[in-house]
């Protein structure tokens, strides 16, 4: 919008003003209120017309040019808003800060409405219920460092949640990923992280003073002393916050300081490849979080997601959670009664933060109403539960404490308020007489207006007469044109308002005295239900922390009950941790494949896991389509739902806690991201290298198949060894380079195991089971044979294999050179008897060809032939 500046000759005052506002809202687009539409000019309006398919007209002139323009109106706006912000944009609210009237009287008939840019909205800092998800959380994270330090400060303004967390380079994006933020903003850049430009504010000092100001405290003591860098980030997400929400507040609960060692570390290639609360085209549907979700309200399906990004490194804390999932899962009835209460819970989470904001309605008051009074009953229904859980005993205490709250918004809050406040209406009959009075009034009013339309009918002789309203004239007279001349008479009393094609309207001394009577009565008494939305708003905000807690309280005991209800749909077991490096598992199954298998009616074939440290290193070969990579992941996301505080899809299962979880994928399976998926490829492989530990779990699935056999083959040993020998974590490595299982022989934590398959009749049967020791081949022409690829290709195939298998039987094949290297023995790898030309004979239906096919079947089988 290269607008703002130019000093046009003839601007009209109201475009000076649109100008004024668009240099402030920069790059947003900008929402000019004009009576019930907000609109938007130039090139914003050529955008949002764009994105939100509406049509663009122009309007007025600017410098001599037409001017662009569409509008949305005011009371839909939030469903556009909604649209912009999901395609990216963000959007300046300019507001009509004084009434026309008041501009008349204050500067003249002819006076321009005052505007100001009350907010601006981003992804990271939504309130409404309209923009954002019920599901997920909605982050704004801030990214500062100071010297060597890094550090995000988050707050999800929405529920009021709050973070601080420390880290080193090396980890800030695993946290990025693990919050999953709606917008990151910092100052300058950060390599491999997106980040939007923020307001200012980076310094540790004015985090420091801000922290102080907004809780109200001399010290930080009571927030563990953040760190520099922690209060940089602070400060500069204090600073955007106060830049986008202008005067509103935006609701912030304490800050909770996250230690980066308190949960596993998770990298976003990982997060991808795990599908944890996304599957791979970004969506909910196929992922992990959507196939073990049986929550039943919002702030626990945003608890679950969490909990899956950052399992728990703490075994008391793990253990803790699993005690209550445990107490829900072996008890159905207690179960099935708690989630019932849990379903008509409201979110009374956002329903603050929206208040907080001064952005609520009387329904939101409504929904805490309601919403705190079911959690009363619930606290009081689960304290006469026997054995209650240790994490469950400290939960309670946070249900209740909302009694005078709750009973002053019942008496003061109709059953079901409106979204919409300005109508009124949502004030209980009885709870202010005054109100009640004035609501009186108005409707004495009304019936008086009524019974003047039967008075005057009567007296005029007109039965059609009638008294209507409308936003123009108000109350008014209204008889069809015939009858008009009786009242147009000078004598009649009435006096003429409208003349319309067939009707005409006219007004009395008497229907405008009720007139008033209503009117006034009306808005005395919208104005005195407003100021008690106010005062009652007041009241709950005054509880926030309290309330915050509350919905936290509900949210975990929900997570807990949904996670009973999955283990038992699905016989999954209770795992049992340790502090050692060790992962069995017993009839592991992967939760989203088992899930998908079920719905063709097929069976999910278990399989189980055995890591320790004298075997921490599992090669696995076999098959394609064999299971290798469902096997890798199944082991994987049993670690991280048993961290989570999930039972896990398994017979039995012990793990050792996994410090970080690393899972990559060979290059073809991703799709690139900028640079080549080779290349993507090894800076994972690299990153692995550099921060997996003892206490991590690596999963690496064909790693090196992007790239020449050679190399590949050559990266994925030197790849295995470094796995065994330096980093020495637990690792699952799958792969299609059968030379590698000759490693097996030199390194002694290092076993091989294969996905079993067989051939029936020629055909590939896929057994999914895990096996010791190595394939005996690869099946790969199978498996093309299983996948429909032509009987021709097929033998043409067969025949280059039989070529190839016989020069490495001479030659000792790939890893021929390896057997320089000390302590392997080569294998004999087994040969495949064929003739080619016989089968290829054999998949001929000479009936079925036409002329040409037969022709072109000929010159294949004397190809083949010729080859021998
Ligand atoms: N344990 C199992 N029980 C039943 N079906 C399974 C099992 N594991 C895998 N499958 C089925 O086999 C398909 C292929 O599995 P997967 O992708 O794990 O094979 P893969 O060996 O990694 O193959 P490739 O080497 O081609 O990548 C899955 O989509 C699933 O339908």
């Amino acid at each position: 919008m290269a607008r703002a500046d130019r000093s046009a000759p003839k601007q009209t005052p109201m475009m000076a003003q649109y100008h004024r506002l668009k240099a402030e809202a920069g790059e947003a687009l900008l929402f000019y209120r004009m009576g019930d539409f907000f609109e938007l000019f130039f090139d914003d309006a050529r955008a949002a017309a764009a994105t939100l398919d509406i049509a663009l007209t122009t309007r007025g002139e600017d410098g001599g040019e037409p001017v662009p323009m569409c509008g949305v109106p005011v009371h839909a706006a939030e469903t556009y808003l909604a649209r912009l912000i999901r395609a990216g944009h963000r959007v300046a609210i300019a507001e009509q800060v004084e009434s026309p009237a008041e501009a008349r009287k204050a500067r003249g008939s002819k006076a321009l409405v005052e505007r100001a840019i009350i907010r601006l909205v981003t992804p990271g800092t939504l309130t409404e219920e309209a923009l954002l998800e019920s599901g997920s959380s909605n982050w704004l994270a801030a990214v500062a460092c100071a010297g060597e330090e890094w550090a995000v400060a988050a707050a999800d303004i929405s529920t009021g949640r709050f973070e601080l967390v420390a880290c080193e380079a090396g980890d800030l994006e695993a946290e990025l990923a693990r919050l999953g933020p709606a917008e990151t903003i910092g100052a300058g850049e950060v390599p491999g992280i997106t980040l939007s430009e923020g307001k200012g504010g980076f310094d540790s000092l004015a985090g420091e003073r801000a922290l102080k100001a907004r809780f109200g405290v001399a010290t930080l003591d009571g927030f563990g002393s953040p760190g520099r860098a922690e209060l940089a980030a602070a400060g500069g997400l204090f600073a955007y916050l106060d830049a986008t929400q202008k005067d509103a507040m935006a609701f912030l609960a304490a800050p909770r300081r996250v230690a980066r060692g308190g949960h596993m570390a998770i990298d976003a290639a990982t997060r991808d490849s795990l599908e944890i609360c996304r599957a791979q085209g970004g969506e909910h549907r196929g992922s992990l979080l959507a196939c073990i979700d049986r929550c039943v309200t919002a702030p626990g399906r945003r608890l679950l997601a969490e909990d899956l990004s950052a399992p728990l490194t703490d075994i008391a804390a793990i253990e803790a959670r699993l005690a209550l999932v445990q107490w829900l899962r072996e008890e159905p009835i207690r179960r099935a009664r708690l989630r019932n209460a849990l379903k008509a819970l409201p979110d009374i989470g956002r329903a603050l933060g929206r208040l907080v904001a001064g952005r609520g309605s009387p329904r939101d008051l409504g929904l805490l109403r309601d919403g705190l009074r079911a959690a009363a009953t619930l606290k009081q229904d689960l304290e006469a539960e026997p054995d209650r859980p240790a994490l469950l005993a400290r939960l309670l205490p946070q249900l209740g404490g909302h009694a005078a709250l709750v009973d002053r918004l019942a008496l003061a809050i109709v059953a079901a308020p409106p979204l919409d406040a300005s109508k009124g209406g949502y004030i209980a009959e009885g709870y202010d007489d005054a109100l009640d009075a004035l609501r009186n009034a108005s409707s004495d009013g009304r019936r008086a207006i009524a019974g003047l339309e039967s008075r005057y009918r009567e007296a005029t002789g007109i039965a059609t007469l009638k008294i209507r309203h409308n936003a123009v004239l108000g109350y008014h007279i209204e008889v069809s044109a015939r009858h008009a001349d009786r009242l147009m008479a000078e004598d009649s009393g009435f006096t003429h308002r409208q003349t319309l094609a067939g009707v005409v309207r006219f007004n009395s001394p008497d229907l405008h005295a009720e007139a008033s009577r209503v009117v006034e009565a009306g808005a005395h008494a919208l104005a005195a239900e407003a100021a008690h939305f106010e005062v009652l708003s007041a009241a709950a905000v005054a509880s926030a922390t309290a309330i915050a807690a509350t919905a936290d309280a509900i949210a975990r005991i929900d997570v807990a009950a949904g996670n009973a209800e999955r283990a038992a749909e699905g016989g999954w077991c209770l795992p049992r941790l340790a502090d050692q490096p060790c992962l069995e598992l017993e009839g592991g199954r992967h939760p989203v494949v088992e899930e998908a298998l079920a719905a063709d009616g097929e069976r999910f074939i278990a399989n189980g896991c055995n890591l320790g440290p004298a075997d921490r290193l599992w090669l696995i070969t076999g098959p394609n389509m064999g299971g290798k990579s469902t096997f890798l992941r199944q082991v994987a996301i049993a670690a991280l739902l048993a961290q989570a505080g999930c039972y896990v899809p398994a017979t039995r299962a012990r793990i050792g806690i996994v410090d970080r979880l690393f899972s990559r994928v060979g290059a073809a399976d991703n799709l690139a991201r900028g640079r080549s998926t080779f290349m993507v490829e090894m800076v994972e492989t690299a990153a692995i290298l550099a921060q997996a530990t003892p206490n991590s779990l690596v999963i690496l699935d064909e790693i090196g198949r992007g790239t020449s056999t050679y190399d590949g083959l050559a990266i994925a040993w030197a790849v295995v060894e470094a796995m065994h020998d330096q980093v020495r974590s637990r690792t699952l490595f799958a792969t299609h380079y059968h030379e590698l299982t000759r490693l097996a022989d030199r390194l002694d934590s290092l076993s091989l195991h294969h996905v079993r398959a067989r051939e029936w009749k020629g055909d590939l049967v896929l057994l999914h089971e895990v096996g010791d020791g190595p394939a005996d081949r690869s099946y790969g022409i199978a498996v093309a044979k299983l996948a429909g690829l032509p009987p021709i290709v097929l033998a043409r195939a067969r025949s280059v294999l039989a070529k190839l298998e016989a020069g490495r039987d001479a030659t000792g094949g790939i890893a021929a050179g390896l057997d320089d290297l000390p302590l392997f023995a080569s294998q004999k790898v087994e040969t495949v008897a064929s003739d080619p030309l016989a089968e290829a004979l054999a998949t001929l239906d000479p009936d079925s060809m036409s002329p040409r096919d037969a022709l072109e079947a000929l010159y294949a089988l004397k190809r083949l032939a010729a080859d021998g």
